[in-house]
C-alpha cells in the first residue's frame, strides 16, 4: 500500500490527536498500516531535553518529519498530530518528502483560540492565564497558520467523527485510502 505523511498542524486543543486517532481507526480498518507520532510522546523519547523556543521547536518538527518520511516511504500511513508552528519548519519537512517522492498533505485544524481555550484539554491555557507558564502557542507565542494547507478542518463546527471522515475522503480523493 502507498504511505503517506498526513501532518495536523493547530493549537494546543484544537483537535489534532483526536482526529488522528480516529483517522488511524478507519484506515486499520480498512488494512493500512499506520502510526501516529504523538507530539507528547515524541518529547518523552525522540526529542527529549528540547523545550519550546523557536529553535527547539523547529528541531523538533525536523526530527518527527525525518520519521515520518521513513515510515511513509516504506507503506506506512504516518499520522502526526503536532503544533508545528512555523511555516518554515513544515515547507522543510514538506521539500524533505518532495525530494524524496513521498506523498504528504498538509491538514490545518483551524479551531479559533476562544474554543481552544475553552476545552483546555491539559489546563495549559489557565496556567498561562495565572501567569504560571509562558510561550502558549497561539496565546503569547506564534502560531504561524498554514496559507494553502491540502485541508481546513472547522472542529468546532463539526463532530469528531465529521472531521475524520472529511480527512479519511481526501485521502481517497488523493488515491491514499
Ligand atoms: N508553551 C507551550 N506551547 C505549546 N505547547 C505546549 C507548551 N508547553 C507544553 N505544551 C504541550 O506540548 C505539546 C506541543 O508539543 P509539539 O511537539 O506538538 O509542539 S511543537 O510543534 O514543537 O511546537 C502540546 O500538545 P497538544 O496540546 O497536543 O498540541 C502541549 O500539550
Ligand atoms: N470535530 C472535532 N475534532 C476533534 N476534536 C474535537 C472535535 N469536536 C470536539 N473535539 C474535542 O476537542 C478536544 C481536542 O483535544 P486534542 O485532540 O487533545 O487536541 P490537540 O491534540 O490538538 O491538542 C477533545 O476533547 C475532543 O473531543
Amino acid at each position: 500500500m502507498t504511505g503517506a505523511t498526513i501532518w495536523l498542524t493547530g493549537l494546543p486543543s484544537a483537535g489534532k490527536t483526536t482526529i488522528a486517532r480516529e483517522l488511524a481507526g478507519k484506515l486499520r480498518g480498512d488494512g493500512h498500516r499506520v502510526e501516529v507520532l504523538d507530539g507528547d510522546e515524541i518529547r518523552e523519547f525522540l526529542s527529549a531535553g528540547l523545550g519550546f523556543t523557536r529553535g527547539d521547536r523547529h528541531t523538533n518538527v525536523q526530527r518527527i518529519g525525518f520519521v515520518a518520511e521513513l515510515l511513509a516511504s516504506n507503506g506506512v500511513k504516518a499520522l502526526v498530530p503536532v503544533i508545528a508552528p512555523y511555516a518554515d519548519s513544515r515547507e522543510a519537512v514538506r521539500k524533505r518528502h518532495q525530494t524524496e517522492g513521498t506523498a504528504y498533505l498538509e491538514v490545518h485544524v483551524a479551531t479559533p483560540v476562544e474554543v481552544c481555550s475553552e476545552r483546555d484539554v491539559k489546563g495549559l491555557y489557565a496556567k498561562q492565564a495565572a501567569g504560571e507558564i509562558s510561550g502558549l502557542t497561539g496565546v503569547d507565542d506564534p502560531y504561524e497558520a498554514p496559507e494553502s494547507p491540502d485541508l481546513r478542518i472547522e472542529s468546532h463546527t463539526q463532530t469528531v467523527q465529521e472531521s475524520a471522515a472529511a480527512l479519511y475522503a481526501l485521502l481517497t480523493e488523493r488515491g491514499l485510502a
